[in-house]
């Protein structure tokens, strides 16, 4: 019925412009279909699959444009609204209530929808076939940048959206490069073009200057009349230009051939003419494919045909360097420009195939998970002599991995509890199948598989390699996360050393800045805040929770003041705990200023009815970069923590290296005590309670001397390197050798020319900042690369508006400058109203950890 409805309103709209007819337009741009369900055959062809996530600045239309292609692929059938909270994807209540994405969600839709479209076509545009599109909505504030990271990390494709009338911004630079790190292939989509002081021109030129590639314009904006409306898009590959009837759902789209424009809109012809030479001459310096394809069209770019110029962009964007960007342009919020931008998902964005072989580390050692599958790396160790025995080899062993996943996100659902998000790499995931966890050693039974569609899910039997599901009912497994299925082996100790610490694509945590408390309300609700508490942690490893030993105070952390907050509305509105959260205050550390002598604990107490006796020696002392690590060295939280083993010499053999051990303590398991012991003791620094940092902590377990049978057990491990580590820093701290630190961050503002000089006065001289440069647009822009790129070469329609509404930032006192500085956070706090008010509410910024620096007297005092 509404398909009828819908086909009949186009029809009616074509008439009356006496335009083309319907069948030029894809039909799945239009058409409304059902939501697919279990009982449909998906496609799991993975030359048909998209694992793509939208990247961009806050507020940029991310949502918006989700909800729309939501919409046009049938799997919603009302268009959620950012604005009055009904949006799919945004669906924790914190996000619908702040309008914003916090957690990146994962839904699962069709383009084309099932059932149109041709299938098992071998050319012409890959859009005409049904692909699976996983798609990641990722947060764009800067307090959640490490959320865009662990997303990114999965990521086969990228559609970068822009602000239209902000352009380029800081936080979309930041996730750009993060994206140019993982070499993720990227389209741009200049989004909110219906917006007075939106500029395709000037956002086009920012592209290729501060983003450093080259835009390759594909679409050019359609004005009514050249200066009316924004009403569509010219398509520079396709020849053609689309209009959107003005206020309906964006289905009724008419499409006009170069001829038909010149009776239309001959100028918007000539300007599109023109794109499609600046868009060959640009492919060709990129691609000597399509060069030859031109050459042999006699130099005429209208005769290349429009696949030849898809396949270009397709090579040019395929190793995700950022070099080429391929340019789009709608206004999602107007309905205007997300068909087309789907197909180019489909159409230019690879395929799990065509995608690098993920890393892997495997404790010490790194590769790609191939090398590791093919029996490339070696990785039976010497002092195994089990696995030497039985002459094991590498690929042996390593053929045995069933499957081999990354937890991207742990999201706790109110209906079906706490839900993994993976992305498989490789064999597959099955129902039921015992995953062993590399980051936590316990293994896990993937109770049930699923396929989220946003708040719904299907239940699935397998997730196969290159594809996005969620595993239920796993009590552990947290986001960043590896979960390999091995079968066969002991649950308890997992796949053979070092198969037992695959880890794929793994990522650093950035230090917490910020702090609070969280006081339960009464005792009884302790364990319950702790409970959930863990939840968080599990969804959000940026976040950090320190249980004080002897306060029993816990003490939550994080990136920003936002990220707190947020927390802080998921613990008590969401969770519905009886606690209360304190003040949010900066995270300071303490160092260690001098070396310490060692001291000697023996633990010896009864914990949970069991006895334990274990002992331990320690020392510390500040951190040294630049020495080369002895015995078994490993950093945490910007410490270092050396665990030397003592034991009677080897007996029965030489060629084993490392201590040996008593079997009844095995050597990964007694370091692993002894390190979680030493991580505890430096949480908590002897002054002032802070974290210890740049601190280096020795300890030495002698195995005559600190061993006592059955009875040292982990636990009791745990607590004498706890309490001789704590020993040492008491000394410290006699002997005043304990100082503070300051988180000191990289902040990059962006303002208008003429706010620049009281920004950088207010910088360095009332927040004590170091100004470390000064850029304007125009600069010489020089990619990491290399690559130069020179912005008068870029191609850009003219925008009809730019010189009446002064929205041109390249010259004079509107000109878009970006100083980047080195600022305490202390000084921070709260910038961003000062900064508005510095700058006319124009002025942006962001800011992430340069590093942690030692404050001196006047400031240690006002700490
Ligand atoms: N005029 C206009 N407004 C838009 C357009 N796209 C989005 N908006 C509005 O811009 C605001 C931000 O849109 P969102 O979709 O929430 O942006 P986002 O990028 O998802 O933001 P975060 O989730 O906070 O990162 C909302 O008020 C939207 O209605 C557009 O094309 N034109």
């Amino acid at each position: 019925m509404s398909l009828l409805a819908s086909k009949r309103g186009c029809h009616i709209w074509h008439r009356r412009l006496r335009c083309l007819p319907w069948r030029e337009i894809p039909a799945c741009w239009s058409k409304t279909v059902t939501r697919y369900s279990s009982s449909l055959q998906r496609d799991t062809s993975l030359k048909n699959t998209r694992n793509i996530g939208i990247i961009a600045h806050i507020d940029a239309g991310k949502t918006t444009t989700t909800e729309r292609m939501l919409y046009y692929s049938g799997f919603t059938r009302r268009i959620g609204d950012v604005d009055d909270g009904s949006t799919v994807t945004d669906f924790l209540p914190a996000e619908r209530a702040r309008g914003i994405t916090i957690q990146s969600a994962a839904v699962t839709f069709h383009w084309p929808p099932l059932g149109e479209g041709t299938t098992n076509k071998t050319e012409g545009p890959r859009s005409q076939t049904p692909h699976t599109i996983n798609l990641i909505d990722t947060p764009g504030h800067a307090d959640f940048t490490f959320e865009v990271i662990r997303s990114l990390r999965i990521l086969d494709g990228a559609v970068c959206i822009l602000d239209g009338v902000a352009g380029v911004e800081a936080q979309t630079e930041k996730v750009w490069a993060q994206a140019n790190n993982w070499s993720i292939p990227r389209i741009v989509f200049v989004n909110k073009l219906d917006r007075d002081g939106a500029s395709f021109e000037r956002t086009t030129k920012e592209i290729g200057s501060r983003l450093r590639g080259w835009p390759i314009v594909c679409q050019i904006p359609w004005w009514e009349g050249g200066k009316g409306r924004f009403t569509g898009v010219g398509d520079a590959v396709n020849l053609c230009a689309l209009k959107w009837a003005e206020g309906g759902d964006g289905k009724s789209i008419k499409s006009f051939t170069l001829q038909a424009l010149e009776q239309e809109d001959p100028g918007l012809r000539t300007e599109l003419i023109k794109a499609r030479a600046a868009l060959v001459e640009a492919l060709c310096e990129h691609d000597e494919e399509l060069l030859e394809k031109w050459l042999e069209c006699n130099d005429d770019s209208l005769a290349i045909p429009a696949q030849s110029i898809r396949d270009s962009l397709r090579r040019c964007i395929i190793d995700g360097s950022g070099r080429v960007i391929p340019v789009f342009a709608g206004a999602s919020f107007r309905n205007i420009g997300v068909q087309p931008l789907l197909d180019a998902v489909d159409d230019l964005l690879p395929d799990p195939t065509e995608r690098p072989d993920p890393e892997i580390s495997l404790g010490s050692v790194n590769g790609s998970l191939s090398d590791l599958l093919d029996g490339k790396i070696s990785i039976v160790p010497s002092g195994n002599k089990h696995l030497a025995r039985k002459s094991a080899t590498p690929k042996a062993l390593a053929s045995k991995i069933e499957g081999c996943a990354l937890a991207f996100k742990v999201v706790n659902d109110a209906r079906r509890g706490v839900l993994v998000y993976v992305r498989v790499y490789s064999g597959s995931i099955n129902s039921n199948a015992a995953l062993w966890n590399s980051n936590l050693h316990v293994t896990e039974r993937a109770q049930r598989l699923l396929q989220m569609q946003a708040s719904d899910a299907i239940e699935i039997s397998q997730i196969p390699a290159g594809q996005i599901g969620v595993i239920a009912g796993l009590k552990h497994a947290r986001t960043g996360d590896t979960l390999v299925s091995y079968p066969g082996v002991n649950p308890k100790v997992g796949p053979p050393p070092p198969l037992n610490a695959l880890q794929l694509r793994p990522i650093e945590v950035p230090p917490p800045v910020f702090f609070a408390a969280v006081e339960p309300h009464s005792l009884s609700e302790e364990k319950n805040v702790a409970d959930i508490l863990a939840i968080l942690l599990r969804e959000d490893p940026s976040l950090h929770v320190n249980v004080d030993e002897e306060s029993g105070q816990m003490l939550i952390s994080g990136m920003g003041e936002l990220h707190l907050e947020i927390a802080r509305d998921r613990l008590v509105k969401d969770f519905k705990a009886k606690a209360t959260m304190g003040n949010i205050e900066i995270s300071y550390r303490e160092c260690v200023l001098s070396h310490t002598s060692t001291h000697r604990f023996v633990f010896d107490r009864e914990v949970a009815g069991k006895k334990g006796k274990a002992g331990c020696e320690a020392s510390i002392g500040p951190l040294d970069e630049t020495a080369t690590a002895v015995d078994h060295t490993v950093h945490r939280d910007g410490n270092a923590i050396t665990i030397r083993i003592i034991t009677p010499s080897p007996l029965d053999d030489s060629s084993a290296e490392g201590p040996s051990t008593p079997p009844e303590l095995p050597l990964d398991l007694l370091q692993s005590s002894l390190i979680n012991g030493a991580v505890a003791a430096l949480a908590r620094g002897p002054r002032r309670s802070f974290p210890l940092h740049a601190s280096h902590a020795t300890l030495t377990f002698d195995t005559t001397r600190d061993f006592f049978g059955p009875e040292t057990s982990p636990a009791a491990l745990s607590s004498a390197a706890r309490l001789a580590v704590q020993a040492a820093l008491q000394e410290a701290l006699s002997k005043d050798a304990i100082g503070l630190m300051e988180p000191v961050m990289n902040v990059v503002i962006s303002c208008d020319e003429s706010s620049l000089g009281a920004i950088v006065h207010d910088l360095s001289s009332a927040r004590g900042g170091h100004v470390l440069s000064l850029e304007n647009d125009s600069a010489d822009n020089q990619g990491d690369d290399g690559r130069t790129i020179d912005p008068s070469r870029i191609y850009a329609p003219p925008d009809p508006f730019a010189s009446s509404s002064g929205t041109s930032r390249s010259a004079g006192p509107g000109q878009q400058r970006h100083v980047t500085a080195r600022v305490p956070l202390k000084e921070m706090v709260g910038y961003l109203k000062h900064l508005r008010s510095l700058t006319g509410g124009r002025g942006t910024f962001i800011m992430s950890v340069d590093r942690f620096e030692r404050l001196s007297g006047p400031r240690e005092k006002a700490v």
